[in-house]
């Protein structure tokens, strides 16, 4: 059985003020226990998440194509992130995808960086509508997991999660339905799975956009459905908690 994961992706939200409010509801937030829970703040709260935060990890939104230590103004390497406190990081989020133009090679090189910095690094997936409407979601998704395996390496999916998050889903209030989500989580475990059986079963997909209170048991109760990868439903401690409890059996 896989061990679910709840994940609240906060994007670029919170002052300092809001976020100490946030992250003192959550850290009085009574969570299930077997429920793994993470939350992915802005950069400049990550060491107070760590501090306040116990049984909850912490990973960060994003992270510079190379670990360790260098010349690359603006970035943050997994290596400082690592040392910040925190363990796990997003790569390939589709807002990143789109704004900051990552493409798969990029993508690929951040889930390498993260890894050899020993943080578990979430890669996100997800089709557009057009995509969808073309009848290559499938198509998509799994070649965005294909351009990660060739540069890493099947193994290194041993110590990974994987996001599907619909491009159409996010932020739009519009949720996959739990069939779709499903057919999706299954073929991206069929992906895994041609290249190790082993690693497929044991992987955790999660569900992102637009997951609530209100939709969390019904996704998770799907077989390949194993967590949620929640945004605007994060800045909530109390929603939040509610999805983290729909997780736990
Ligand atoms: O992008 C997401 C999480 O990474 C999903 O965002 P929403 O839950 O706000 O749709």
């Amino acid at each position: 059985m896989r061990r679910p994961l709840v994940a609240g992706n906060w994007k670029m939200n919170g002052s300092m003020q809001e976020v100490s409010v946030l992250l003192n509801a959550l850290a009085a937030l009574e969570l299930p226990g077997d429920v793994d829970v993470a939350v992915f703040p802005g950069m400049l709260y990550l060491a107070q998440a760590g501090s306040t935060l116990k049984g909850i990890a912490v990973g960060a939104q994003d992270c510079a194509v190379s670990a360790g230590f260098g010349a690359m103004t603006g970035e943050t390497s997994a290596t400082q992130l690592k040392d910040a406190g925190c363990s796990m990081v997003l790569v390939g989020h589709s807002e990143r995808r789109e704004l900051q133009c990552e493409s798969d090679d990029t993508v690929a090189g951040k889930f390498v960086a993260a890894q050899s910095a020993g943080l578990v690094p979430v890669l996100c997936v997800g089709e557009t509508l057009q995509q969808r409407e073309q009848g290559r979601a499938i198509e998509t998704v799994t070649e965005q997991v294909e351009a990660v395996i060739r540069v890493a390496g099947i193994d290194a999916f041993a110590d990974a999660v994987l996001a599907y998050e619909p491009v159409w889903a996010i932020g739009t209030g519009l949720t996959a339905t739990p069939e779709q989500a499903q057919q999706v989580h299954e073929a991206l475990r069929g992906v895994i799975a041609c290249h190790s059986a082993g690693i497929a079963q044991g992987l955790r997909i999660l569900y992102g956009g637009s997951v609530k209170a209100d939709n969390a048991t019904e996704l998770f109760a799907q077989e390949d459905i194993d967590g949620g990868l929640v945004g605007g439903a994060s800045l909530d401690a109390e929603e939040f908690g509610a999805i983290c409890r729909a997780a736990g059996n």
